[in-house]
């Protein structure tokens, strides 16, 4: 039985691993989604970059159309025939000319509730560590996408999208009681940073946050820290894999949060007239 209440629901977290064969990667992501339903979750996460190598020079290769490609066709029945809200990782998209790395969400009927485009690229180089530029085969978002779950209000991010704490407080001024960040950090910037901004941005907008990565692949040319979580309101970490192929399965209650923003009001403590420069007229999709 799916886990639905007033109060909460189950999620599960995919932490798959991707191939070299899309074919497959859907294959695998429809399997496990198939498992979630059997353990009662109501809403299933996959990673960044699910069916396809996290790639620079093949994201336009492996890209597809949104909606209508064969892996929205795929995630669309997954959600249909398991009856539950699929958030979709992501996946290179191409609209017109153009490649994004897009994350779709679906709901238990099979229709495409949101569409989220990453709104900041992953462009650094850390000489003797990691340089990616995303920004040579990737364009980005320019909005910022929530969906409802319920009474629950879900705003979206992929990877990079969770170092900017803005983009966050927008989803907090919205309403939204959880966010999902489905992304890929590297095993190099993984260990110092991937679990501290999960956990801050829950604390600090006193919001669940989940962030769903692929598992670590060795010999693949980016590979990923895995490490997939599921923290609370307070920070506190519910759930954590580690870097290999697994799901987490894990009851959210949302009591918690209502409860944290009673006790520890920030929301309505904020001195906004000192320093509130976030202006969030239109910038949000629901
Ligand atoms: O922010 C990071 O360190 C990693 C980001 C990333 O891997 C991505 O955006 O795909």
């Amino acid at each position: 039985m799916t886990f639905l209440s007033h109060s909460g629901f189950r999620v599960a977290i995919l932490q798959l691993t991707v191939t070299a064969d899309k074919s497959t990667n859907v294959a695998i992501a429809v399997e496990r989604i198939r498992m979630a339903k059997i353990n009662g979750c109501t809403l299933a996460i996959l990673p960044e970059c699910f069916n396809a190598p996290y790639d620079t020079t093949l994201f336009r290769q492996y890209a597809e159309v949104i909606p209508g490609g064969k892996t929205c066709n795929a995630l669309s029945q997954a959600a249909k025939l398991n009856q539950m809200y699929v958030v979709g990782g992501s996946i290179p998209e191409i609209c017109d000319e153009k490649v994004y790395n897009t994350c779709t969400v679906w709901d238990p009927d099979g229709n495409l509730i949101a569409k989220h485009r990453k709104v900041h690229l992953f462009d650094v180089s850390i000489p003797g560590s990691t340089c990616f530029k995303e920004s040579d085969a990737m364009s980005a978002g320019n909005t910022l996408n929530t969906f409802q779950l319920g009474k629950f209000k879900i705003g979206l991010g992929i990877c990079y999208d969770i170092r900017f704490s803005e983009m966050a407080a927008l989803y907090r001024k919205q309403g939204c009681d959880m966010l999902i960040y489905p992304g890929a950090f590297c095993t190099e910037i993984g260990p110092l940073h991937w679990s501290l901004l999960t956990r801050f941005r829950a604390m600090e907008n006193q919001a669940f946050v989940a962030v769903a990565s692929p598992a670590r692949v060795t010999d693949s040319s980016y590979v990923a820290w895995g490490h997939s979580m599921i923290v609370d309101p307070w920070g506190k970490v519910l759930g954590e894999a580690t870097e290999k192929d697994m799901d987490l399965y894990r009851d959210l209650d949302f009591g918690v949060r209502e409860n944290i923003r009673r006790q520890i009001p920030t929301e309505y403590q904020r001195r906004t007239d000192m320093y509130d420069t976030i202006d969030m007229t239109n910038k949000i999709n629901n």
